[in-house]
């Protein structure tokens, strides 16, 4: 019997990661080849956005996907995270050259009080939450504080795109293929503070850290290029990468619903104080999935290295935090 269709709401739907991610949904890559999904599109209520979403949904219906049960076109959060399973707020400001992505905080938190509040009205109980606009894992700590009714778990921020980028890095340092590590980790923001961690990643059964052996390799060449790979992006290409983002989401969102088996993959969550970071704070956490909920990796062992890293991108997240205090 075939399955009951669920709701995807996606923001920012006209936009460049919009363009790269809806019709991987719509044909199944996110959430299983049987299962069918109603796409509940919100763009701003602007003559031009509306007209480009509208441009979008032509082409969505031009692939005839056997999967796409119904598809809505949405100005306002309110009717589009209407009864929601799965919401991902892709919906923001880019950041230019020269910007970081804290440099965005004014100008797109405000969006993210605004769509928690609508999903905390509206959306599914149960309704996932991957929060993709920048500054991400700050927006989805907005979005959780504004969103009350519903449980905090809900609540994600997109940390996948780095956990790719460095799973890519590794691959090319090794020479091995990418599908074979495991047990990667990235803590804290996403932000050129984050931490890509391989001390406990493995290929074939054996450590990453011994295949690599060179201290001096992760700090001045891995740990940068992981860190500041969004902002070599806009240099080469002139704007923000797009469909590597969009990849990560389906990644993200595909293994929250269906599972890891196991595997460890990165996600931004709230934190209950694992690890030391205080509760509440939207950390990139390793986790395993099943059933539909994670579970953060714990006990692995922080070394003073590993500590310093954390500790400095949780202080650049507790920094953020303050900064729209006033908000929540
Ligand atoms: N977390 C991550 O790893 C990554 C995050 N990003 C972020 O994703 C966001 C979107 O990037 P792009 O698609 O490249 O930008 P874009 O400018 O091409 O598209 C954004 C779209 O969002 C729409 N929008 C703006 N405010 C909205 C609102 N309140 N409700 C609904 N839609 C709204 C705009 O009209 C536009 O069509 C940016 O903030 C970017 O920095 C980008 C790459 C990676
Ligand atoms: O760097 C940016 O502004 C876009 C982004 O988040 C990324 O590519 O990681």
């Amino acid at each position: 019997m075939s399955k009951k269709p669920v709701r995807v709401a996606v923001t920012g739907a006209a936009g460049q990661i919009g363009y790269a991610l809806l019709f991987r949904i719509a044909s199944g890559e996110m959430l299983g080849k049987d299962q069918p999904v109603i796409l509940q599109l919100l763009e701003i209520p602007d003559e031009k956005a509306q007209k480009a979403l509208k441009g979008v949904m032509m082409e969505l219906d031009d692939c005839a996907f056997p999967l796409l049960a119904g598809m809505e076109a949405h100005g306002d959060a309110m009717t589009a995270f209407k009864d929601t399973d799965y919401a991902l707020l892709v919906g923001a400001r880019p950041r230019g050259p020269g910007m970081e992505r804290k440099d965005l905080l004014a100008a797109n938190a405000q969006i993210f009080t605004a769509q928690g509040k609508a999903l905390d009205k509206v959306a599914s109980r149960n309704v996932k939450v991957l929060v993709v606009g920048n500054p991400a894992n700050t927006n989805a700590y907005i979005a959780m504080k504004s969103a009350p009714s519903l449980p905090r778990e809900n609540f994600t921020a997109m940390l996948r795109l780095d956990h790719n980028r460095a799973a890519s890095q590794i691959a090319a340092k090794t020479g091995k293929p990418v599908s074979s590590i495991e047990k990667l980790a990235v803590w804290g923001n996403h932000s050129p503070t984050m931490y890509a961690d391989y001390r406990f990643a493995t290929i074939d059964g054996k450590s990453v850290k011994e295949m690599i052996n060179d201290d001096v390799w992760n700090k001045d060449t891995f740990l940068p290029t992981v860190g500041k790979r969004g902002a070599a992006i806009i240099e080469a290409r002139g704007l923000s990468s797009a469909a590597s983002a969009a990849n990560a989401a389906i990644d993200h969102m595909r293994d929250w619903a269906l599972g890891t088996n196991g595997k460890w993959v990165t996600m931004g969550i709230p934190s209950n104080g694992e690890y030391g970071i205080p509760k509440d704070v939207m950390f990139g956490y390793p986790v395993t999935t099943e059933n539909g909920k994670y579970k953060i990796v714990e006990g692995l062992p922080i070394d003073a290295f590993s500590q310093e890293r954390i500790n400095l991108t949780l202080k650049e997240l507790q920094e953020e935090q303050d900064g729209v205090k006033h908000l929540l």
